[in-house]
């Protein structure tokens, strides 16, 4: 059986233990209202409590061998994989996505800790020839120190593992903030960590209900040496003014405005699954959504009803019921804004051809949407729609189509269907983003380097430049070799 995955205290120096001020906040099921427990409530003490801890652990576990860490991580991915029912039906109850979604999300987080406890093992130096017969240049990486990682609720699990594997296994430590509205996820993983032997210290989890409060201090406290965040462009930006004060490395994982083209040449049912699985994945509630669709003129009458016809399909419901695609959204804040963004773009002359308004099944959940007719310019299409709903905007020609993709203040992911090669080289150099899908809806990948530029934000997370953000690089000038 194990330990309990349903963990509600906060997780510092390897003991579950509650907020200083002995108070708790509720964690509710979007899908129904209901709260499902309460977390501790961790106050601005308390997260100093763990960053002291996540230092005293530091030079223990940097020391270790890069073995020694590795071995730990698989470990832990084998726990995580042994729970991953139990894990999947947690984050499903506590942020909403259905089941299948749900379990595809600890297996996704699982894959990031299989991936760097093998990069673990490959933090290589170099040296370097020196321009003095008598000496050597030998470069080394090191790890960081204390890093602090902020998390979001769309992806509870995944985007914390891809934080707390790299740094673990670059031989740093953590203490990470998990989003109000699904601490739960963090807490779960955190109760493995102890299972399978992570230190005491190597890492914490502060729940909180005051993330303004508890983000300040992980991102000045002096002791801590980065901060990794993954959220909204504007939480990063006062992230990254507080951590200026003393200088700490980020890594910024932002907001996104994801351009999906769809060039008259394209493979027509491929781009078509391609907008189901990018728009609608998660209830259209990831970063890297197709947020604007993009589709020549000569196609777009033939496109948006062929894509209605498959969006109306999709079923809506809780996260527990068999064969549900979309599940609530997050929020009242986030249900409001999405239909406030729908109400205002037909309000401009956007034609609403599918949905357009709350889905009876709940107070959180909206109907899987398709408007036409969209201009590039509007509130909507600059937004970050963050729901299942898809905007398509004609365009004429392969530079309009550019121009419109990168008119905006994002640069995580873009797409582009199409069977030229040589358009896709040209449109995919040309689009300022951090990736690219060529005839790809999901391409998201423990292999791949994740992140974006402009305002979505800097770093990379996954691949072997991931675990790059939590090394520093020295050098050792071996002199008197001569002597
Ligand atoms: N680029 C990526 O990989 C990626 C992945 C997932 C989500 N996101 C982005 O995150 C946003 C949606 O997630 P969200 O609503 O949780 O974002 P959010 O920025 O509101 O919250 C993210 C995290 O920041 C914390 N936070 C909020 N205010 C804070 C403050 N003042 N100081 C410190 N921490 C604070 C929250 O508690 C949460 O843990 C979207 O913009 C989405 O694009 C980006
Ligand atoms: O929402 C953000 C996630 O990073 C999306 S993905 O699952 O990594 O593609």
């Amino acid at each position: 059986m194990g330990v309990s995955i349903l963990q509600t205290a906060a997780f510092i120096n390897g003991e579950f233990s509650e907020s200083e001020t002995g108070a708790s906040f509720p964690v509710f099921n979007p899908a129904n209202g209901k709260e499902i427990t309460r977390v501790a409530d961790c106050s601005a003490r308390d997260a100093e409590r763990a960053i002291d801890a996540a230092a005293a652990a530091f030079k223990g576990w940097a020391h270790e061998t890069a073995d020694v860490r590795a071995a730990v991580l698989k470990k832990w991915r084998s726990a995580i994989l042994e729970r991953e029912e139990d894990l999947a039906a947690l984050l499903s109850t506590e942020m909403g996505k259905p089941m299948a979604e749900a379990l595809g999300e600890i297996r996704y987080g699982a894959s990031y800790v299989e991936w760097f406890a093998e990069e673990a093992r490959r933090v290589y130096g170099e040296v370097i020839p020196n321009a003095s017969p008598s000496a050597r240049t030998i470069v080394l990486k090191q790890p960081v120190g204390v890093c602090a990682a902020i998390t979001p609720w769309n992806f509870p699990n995944a985007m914390l593992m891809r934080k707390a594997a790299a740094a673990l296994a670059a031989g740093c430590t953590m203490v990470a903030k998990p989003a109000e509205d699904t601490p739960l996820s963090a807490l779960a993983v955190a109760a493995l960590a102890k299972e399978v032997g992570v230190p005491e210290g190597v890492f914490n989890v502060v729940p909180t209900s005051k993330p303004a409060g508890v983000g300040e201090v992980l991102a000045t406290h002096p002791k801590v040496r980065k901060i990794s965040f993954t959220g909204s462009t504007g939480v990063g930006r006062l992230l990254l003014k507080q951590a200026s004060a003393t200088v700490k490395k980020a890594s910024m994982e932002l907001g996104g405005n994801a351009p999906f083209i769809v060039f008259k040449d394209a493979d027509f049912d491929a781009a078509i699954d391609g907008v189901m699985a990018s728009k609608y994945r998660n209830g259209g509630q990831t970063c890297v959504c197709a947020n604007r669709i993009f589709v020549h003129d000569s196609i777009v009458a033939e496109f948006s009803k062929k894509l209605a016809e498959r969006v109306k399909n999709l079923r809506v419901g809780a996260g527990n019921e068999t064969g549900v695609d979309i599940g609530p959204l997050i929020n009242r804040t986030a249900i409001e804004k999405v239909e406030r963004l729908v109400d205002n773009a037909v309000k401009d002359g956007a034609k609403c051809i599918v949905g357009g308004s709350r889905h009876e099944a709940g107070e959180l959940f909206f109907q899987p949407t398709v408007l036409t007719d969209v201009l590039n310019q509007s509130e909507i299409a600059q937004s970050e729609i963050f729901g299942p709903v898809a905007t398509i905007i004609p365009f004429s020609t392969e530079d309009e189509a550019i121009q419109y993709a990168n008119e905006t203040i994002y640069g995580l992911a873009a797409y582009i269907y199409t069977r030229d090669l040589g358009r896709a080289w040209r449109v995919g150099e040309a689009l300022e983003y951090g990736m690219v899908g060529v005839n790809e809806g999901v391409i998201s990948s423990a292999a791949a380097p994740f992140g974006g530029v402009k305002q979505s934000g800097m770093g990379r997370e996954g691949s072997k430049y991931g675990l790059d953000d939590y090394l520093e690089i020295k050098y050792l000038c071996m002199g008197g070799l001569d002597r």
